[in-house]
C-alpha cells in the first residue's frame, strides 16, 4: 500500500498536480509513521526502520515542494523541518527549504540552508544550482540591508524578460500617529529626493486584461472577487500576514487604531507561524480593509514603454498602506513585478510624515475635494487648509475659476492668478500651491507659441513656475515633460548641463534611484 501511494503521489507531483499530490503524500506520510512505530517495536532489524525513515524524509520533502508551489510556505517549511529531523543534511530538503525561505524574504536563513546543503555528498552534482541560489541570497540580503537596488540594465533592455528579483526593504521610517488621520509613516532621518523609502512585496495581487466597452466593469468585478479570495487564502495560511492585514484601517475610527511595531513588517526578523483557521479575519472587515487599502498597480514598464499596458492589476501592500495622502506629497510609488517601491519625490526632513498622492494633485481645490470624497475621506492636508481659507475670503479666485469654465484665454487666466497672488499676499512657497492647482492653464500657456507671444513677458518664466510647483508637490512626469520640451524648444539639446541636471533630478524624483545609470534614467525620461 505504501509503495502504491508513493508512486501515485510521485506521478501527481511530476504532473504538477500539486493539490492532489499533497493529499496522497499526506496519506503516505501518516501510514509511514504508523509503520515505523510498529516496525521499531516488532522488527529487530534496524535497516528496515532506517529504510522507512528515509522514504518518509523524501515524502515530507516532496510534499514541501508541492506546498511551496501553492505558496503555502509555512506548511512547506514545517515539512522541511520534519524531514531534516530525519536526515540533517538531506540535500533535496535543504534546497527546498532554502527556496521556501527565499519566498518568505528570509534571505540570511535561506543562505544558511544552501550552505548546509553543500555538505551533503549529493551537492557535488548540483554545485552550480546551489551556487546560483547562494549568490541570489547574498544579493537580496545586501539589497534588504542597504536599499541599493539597480534596475538600469532591465530598463536598458527595454524591460525584456522577467522583471528582476527584488528584496523587501524598509528604510529609516516608523509608524506614528498622524495629524492627517489615524496612523502614518514618518521619516526618522533626512531623505534625499529619489532615495528609496521602502520596497514591499504584495500580500496578493490580481492581474488581467480588462478589454474595452461594457466588458470592462464585468472583468474588473471578476478580478476583484479573485483578489479577495487570494487575500483570504494568503492570510489564512500565515499568521503574521493575518496580523499585519488586520492592523490596517477600515476607514473608520482611525484615531483609535493601534500603532504596530515596524518589526512586524520585517520578514527576516519575524517568527512565522502557520495560520490558525479559528482566528481567520472576519470577511466583512477584510472587505472594508481592502476597500480602503487596495491599490491599482502602476507598473513602471507599462508607464514608460507601454509594455503590458493592457494589463490591469490590483493588489495590497501592507506597509505602504500606512502612507496617507497629501496634496503636498513628498513620495511616489512605482511597481516592479509584485513589488511596490516607495521613494522620496523631494527631500524629506527627519520627523516629517511621508505621503503620496492618492489622486491627481495638479488640480484645483474643488476637484481635489471631489476626488478625496470618492476615496471616502476629507483631506486634512495643509494645502487644502490654506486654499480653503483663501477660497472663502476671496471672491476673485472664484471669478477666475468661472472664467476658466467659460473657456477664457489660458494666458489671461495665468496673468490674473499671478497678479491676484500679489494682491492676496500669497508669498514664497504658497505661490507654488496655487500654481499647482491651476497647472492645466500654466501648462497650456507654456506649450503654446501663440500664447507665449502674447503673455510671455507678463507672466513668470516657465522655470520659475516649475521650480515652485515641484518644490511643493515633488517631481511629476508632467513637470519633467515640460522641462524636456522647454529645453528642446530653446534648442539647447542635451548640451546645456544646468538644464540637463535639473531634468535628471526631476527624473530621479519620478523614477527613484533604482535606475542609477544615467543612460537608463535618460531612456525613462525620453532623452535617449
Ligand atoms: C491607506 S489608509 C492610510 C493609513 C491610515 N491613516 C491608517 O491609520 O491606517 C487610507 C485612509 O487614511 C485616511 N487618510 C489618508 N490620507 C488622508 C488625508 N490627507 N486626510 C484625511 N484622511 C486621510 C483616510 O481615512 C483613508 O481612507
Amino acid at each position: 500500500m505504501l509503495q502504491s501511494l508513493r508512486s501515485k503521489a510521485t506521478e501527481l507531483l511530476l504532473r504538477e498536480e500539486w493539490g492532489e499530490s499533497i493529499k496522497i503524500y499526506t496519506q503516505f506520510i501518516d501510514l509511514s509513521r504508523i509503520q515505523i512505530s510498529d516496525t521499531s517495536e516488532s522488527d529487530p532489524d534496524p535497516d528496515s526502520v532506517a529504510k522507512l525513515r528515509r522514504s518518509l524524509c523524501l515524502a515530507l520533502c516532496n510534499r514541501a515542494e508541492a506546498r511551496a508551489r501553492l505558496h503555502d510556505f509555512l506548511e512547506a517549511l514545517r515539512d522541511c523541518d520534519q524531514a531534516l529531523e530525519i536526515e540533517k543534511t538531506h540535500f533535496k530538503t535543504l534546497l527546498c527549504k532554502g527556496k521556501v525561505l527565499l519566498g518568505l524574504s528570509k534571505y540570511s536563513s535561506a543562505l544558511e540552508c544552501f550552505k548546509t546543503a553543500l555538505i551533503d555528498p549529493q551537492a557535488s552534482g548540483n554545485l552550480e544550482t546551489v551556487t546560483v541560489y547562494m549568490e541570489k541570497c547574498k544579493k537580496l540580503e545586501f539589497q534588504a540591508k542597504t536599499g541599493s537596488f539597480d534596475l538600469s540594465d532591465w530598463v536598458l533592455s527595454g524591460f525584456r524578460g522577467r522583471c528582476p528579483e527584488l528584496a523587501e526593504f524598509i528604510g529609516s521610517i516608523e509608524i506614528k500617529k498622524s495629524e492627517l488621520s489615524g496612523r502614518g509613516l514618518f521619516a526618522t532621518k533626512n531623505v534625499v529626493a529619489g532615495t528609496l523609502v521602502l520596497v514591499t512585496k504584495a500580500v496578493a495581487i490580481q492581474r488581467g486584461i480588462l478589454g474595452n466597452g461594457e466588458s470592462v466593469e464585468k472583468a474588473q468585478l471578476v478580478m476583484w472577487n479573485n483578489f479577495v479570495d487570494e487575500v483570504t487564502e494568503s492570510v489564512r495560511k500565515c499568521d503574521r500576514k493575518r496580523r499585519v492585514v488586520s492592523a490596517l484601517s477600515t476607514g473608520e475610527d482611525e484615531d483609535k487604531l493601534e500603532i504596530p511595531e515596524i518589526s512586524l513588517f520585517r520578514p527576516d526578523e519575524a517568527v512565522e507561524t502557520c495560520g490558525d483557521s479559528k482566528q481567520s479575519l472576519d470577511s466583512e472587515k477584510l472587505l472594508s480593509i481592502l476597500d480602503v487599502n487596495a491599490m491599482v498597480e502602476d507598473a513602471i514598464s507599462a508607464k514608460v514603454m507601454g509594455k503590458n499596458k493592457e494589463y490591469y492589476g490590483v493588489g495590497i501592500w501592507t506597509l505602504p498602506s500606512f502612507i496617507n495622502h497629501s496634496c503636498l506629497p513628498n513620495a511616489r510609488r512605482v511597481h516592479v513585478g509584485d513589488y511596490a517601491i516607495v521613494h522620496a519625490s523631494r527631500d524629506i526632513k527627519a520627523g516629517e510624515e511621508i505621503s503620496f498622492a492618492y489622486f491627481d494633485v495638479l488640480s484645483p481645490l474643488e476637484k481635489r475635494k471631489e476626488m478625496a470624497e470618492s476615496w471616502g475621506f476629507s483631506c486634512g492636508c495643509s494645502r487644502c487648509k490654506i486654499e480653503s481659507m483663501l477660497y472663502v475670503t476671496n471672491q476673485e479666485i472664484r471669478e477666475i475659476e468661472m472664467g476658466l469654465e467659460r473657456g477664457v484665454d489660458a494666458g489671461n487666466a495665468v496673468y490674473m492668478i499671478e497678479e491676484g497672488m500679489k494682491r492676496w499676499k500669497v508669498k514664497g512657497k504658497d505661490k507654488g500651491l496655487l500654481r499647482a492647482s491651476y497647472w492645466g492653464v500654466y501648462d497650456e500657456v507654456y506649450n503654446s507659441e501663440r500664447l507665449m507671444k502674447r503673455w510671455g513677458r507678463k507672466i513668470p518664466t516657465m522655470e520659475v513656475v516649475m521650480d515652485s510647483v515641484s518644490d511643493v508637490i515633488g517631481s511629476d512626469e508632467r513637470l519633467m515633460k515640460l522641462a524636456v520640451e522647454g529645453m528642446m524648444k530653446k534648442n539647447l539639446g542635451s548640451s546645456n548641463i544646468v538644464e540637463m541636471e535639473k531634468i535628471l533630478k526631476l527624473g530621479k524624483g519620478v523614477y527613484s534611484k533604482v535606475v542609477s545609470k544615467k543612460k537608463a534614467l535618460k531612456t525613462l525620461i525620453g532623452l535617449e
